[in-house]
């Protein structure tokens, strides 16, 4: 059988580089494939994904060596028009990608360059929004939509693609866990029935997991660290090896004593037959013991009775009462559109609340300028793109700094720090432009960790990482956190969540409909379903097993890493 695919002793500097950054890369994808390609953030994943789709050589060029064909041909003499009706792409990026003036006309774009009739194309269009439950938003700009409601815009467009190649850059990134769920069955669902080619790039593992695969491609320093199916890669332990996180109930397994080697089905979690499992994770979890009892805080952050909405008769965020204490980390959660990214805004000042109070520290904060909300509040958004202005890594970093009016020498000293608290001291002399996504988020997180601010409200943090970035720097936030600093969380991942947060508030349509411990919180379906939450694959994992306390798995794995990281 010809591949679809094919680099043969394939490398790729970019211009701007010394050194290569895709490596003698060996690889034949065949028609009708489903293949997911991991690897740490900045192994070289996108730069492989740009020479599939002709972004290498169209739009970043460099020296290749080797050849890369798809379906037998060299993308450099196709034209961008040819090779599209081969690769249909969802970037990482969705800003950069939307070409209508509303959802709708977002969707239909492809086809109106294919001439498809009117009636046929609002037909296609409707169902395709539909399958992402998107179809509320089809008059809205795309600009205008929560970052979670943009990926599954951009889904939506490639549903209605003819390509033969469909490439999924990061598909997951900022959708809560219930439509991650659902963009990977719909994935699963196109590529069943249309018998088309799909390649996904992604970090969250345990997601992409959760429909079959044919082979994963794991990628480390721009070579191919390993190529195999899901239980080869699973039970060999690489993934940790180049420092991704195996899935958590396949990290409990190891914990508690037993080999994975040779393990099958170890992506379904549900049904994995080993014999003992049951006995050995019960006496574990009784040995690791049980969480210790959670601290009072002293108040620093409270917000009484917010209202706000984008148009005057339509609220956003309604009636919103929480509070967040000194050094306390709370997760803020809710589905895609529930209004996290706008109550950020409320809290720092970018919006202007309609009615209800902000208190800061024991002050009415309302009359507060940006700027000196910004002192003592610091916000790292979604999009790093959306944060970024300088060209250069040093000067992004130091910028909050310089226009206070901070000295140059101790600048210089507090960017060295946080590049590297942040792991991007190596690529402190770099121009932004050469940075992965996972490193300009880490980069947008550095420029705010720098002046040293009494509140962070970071915005799923952790998108785009590997779990060695992920850990550190969580890890990292504790820290901070044991020595006053207190922090809203925005994120979708309900572990991580578990794991650092001591408390979560809920919001669905504009309001808390919940505020608890994070166990709590995912213990309430109505709650879950609501917000779109979901339970971690460690509770699932346990109550398939029937363990004794199916709930002290999770509390167990928590308290082992913990006791582990501090070895
Ligand atoms: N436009 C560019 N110009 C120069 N170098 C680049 C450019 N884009 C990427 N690189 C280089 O390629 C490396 C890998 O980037 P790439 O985006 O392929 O990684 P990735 O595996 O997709 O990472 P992530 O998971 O963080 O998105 C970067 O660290 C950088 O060295
Ligand atoms: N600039 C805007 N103009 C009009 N409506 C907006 C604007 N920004 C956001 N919205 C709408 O407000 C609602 C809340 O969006 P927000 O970005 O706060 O959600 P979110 O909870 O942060 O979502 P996600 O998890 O996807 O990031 C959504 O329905 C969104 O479409």
């Amino acid at each position: 059988m010809k591949p679809i695919i094919s680099f043969q002793q394939y490398s790729f500097r970019y211009k701007s580089q010394n050194e290569p950054t895709l490596k003698n890369i060996t690889l034949d994808i065949y028609a009708g494939e489903k293949i997911w390609i991991a690897g740490p953030s900045g192994s070289g994943k996108s730069t492989l994904a740009h020479c599939i789709n002709g972004l290498i050589p169209f739009t970043y060029s460099g020296e290749i060596s080797g050849s890369m064909t798809i379906d037998g041909l060299d993308p450099a003499t196709l034209s961008i028009f040819e090779l599209s009706t081969k690769v249909g792409t969802i970037l990482q990026d969705q800003d950069s990608q939307f070409v209508g003036l509303t959802v709708g006309e977002d969707v239909a774009f492809v086809m109106e360059n294919k001439a498809v009739p009117r009636p046929e194309m609002k037909a296609k269009v409707i169902s395709a929004l539909t399958m992402v439950d998107m179809l509320h938003n089809i008059d809205q700009s795309p600009y205008d939509l929560s970052g979670g409601q943009k990926q599954n815009v951009s889904l939506a467009g490639v549903l209605s693609t003819d390509a033969d190649v469909l490439l999924f850059d990061e598909p997951l990134a900022n959708l809560d866990p219930v439509s991650g769920t659902r963009a990977m069955k719909l994935i699963h669902d196109i590529h069943v029935q249309s018998g088309k080619t799909v390649i996904i790039i992604e970090h969250r593992v345990e997601d992409v997991l959760q429909e079959p695969i044919d082979r994963i491609v794991l990628m480390n320093q721009g070579e191919i660290a390993a190529v195999g199916t899901p239980d080869d890669i699973l039970s060999s332990g690489v993934l940790r090896k180049y420092g991704l996180r195996p899935p958590l109930y396949a990290d409990a397994i190891e914990y508690a004593g037993i080999s994975l080697e040779g393990v099958k089905g170890l992506s379904v979690p549900q049904q994995l037959a080993i014999p003992g499992l049951k006995e050995q994770l019960d006496a574990w979890t009784r040995e690791v013991g049980e969480n210790e009892s959670s601290p009072t805080y002293a108040p620093l952050l409270e917000l009484q009775h917010v209202v706000f909405g984008y148009d005057k008769d339509k609220s956003v965020i309604n009636d919103v009462s929480l509070n967040v204490g000194v050094g306390e980390v709370v997760a803020l959660l809710g589905n895609n559109g529930a209004g996290k990214s706008t109550l950020s805004q409320l809290i720092t000042g970018i919006l202007k609340p309609q009615s209800g109070r902000m208190i800061y520290a024991g002050e009415d904060i309302s009359s507060w300028s940006i700027r000196r909300r910004g002192e003592r509040i610091g916000y790292v958004m979604q999009n790093p793109n959306h944060m970024i202005t300088q060209h250069m890594i040093a000067e992004e970093v130091g910028l909050g700094l310089k226009v206070r009016g901070v000295a140059a020498d101790e600048i210089k000293e507090r960017v060295e720090h946080a590049l590297k608290v942040c792991g991007l001291h190596p690529f402190r002399n770099w121009p932004v432009s050469a940075l992965s996504y996972g490193q300009k988020k880490r980069l947008s997180i550095a420029s705010i960790l720098i002046l040293e601010p009494k509140l962070m409200i970071l915005d799923e943090p952790t998108a785009g990482q590997d779990y060695h970035h992920y850990k550190e720097f969580m890890d990292f936030i504790r820290g901070l956190a044991a020595q006053g600093l207190a922090f809203l969380l925005i994120t979708h991942d309900m572990h991580l969540a578990l794991e650092y947060a001591q408390r979560a508030v809920v919001l669905s349509d504009g309001k808390v409909i919940a505020e608890d411990t994070v166990a709590s919180v995912l213990s309430q379906p109505e709650v879950t379903t609501t917000a779109h939450l979901k339970e971690t694959s460690l509770s699932l994992f346990a109550r398939a097993n029937d363990l004794d306390k199916p709930e002290r798995l999770v509390h167990a794995f928590i308290n082992y890493e913990k006791e582990k990281g501090h070895e």
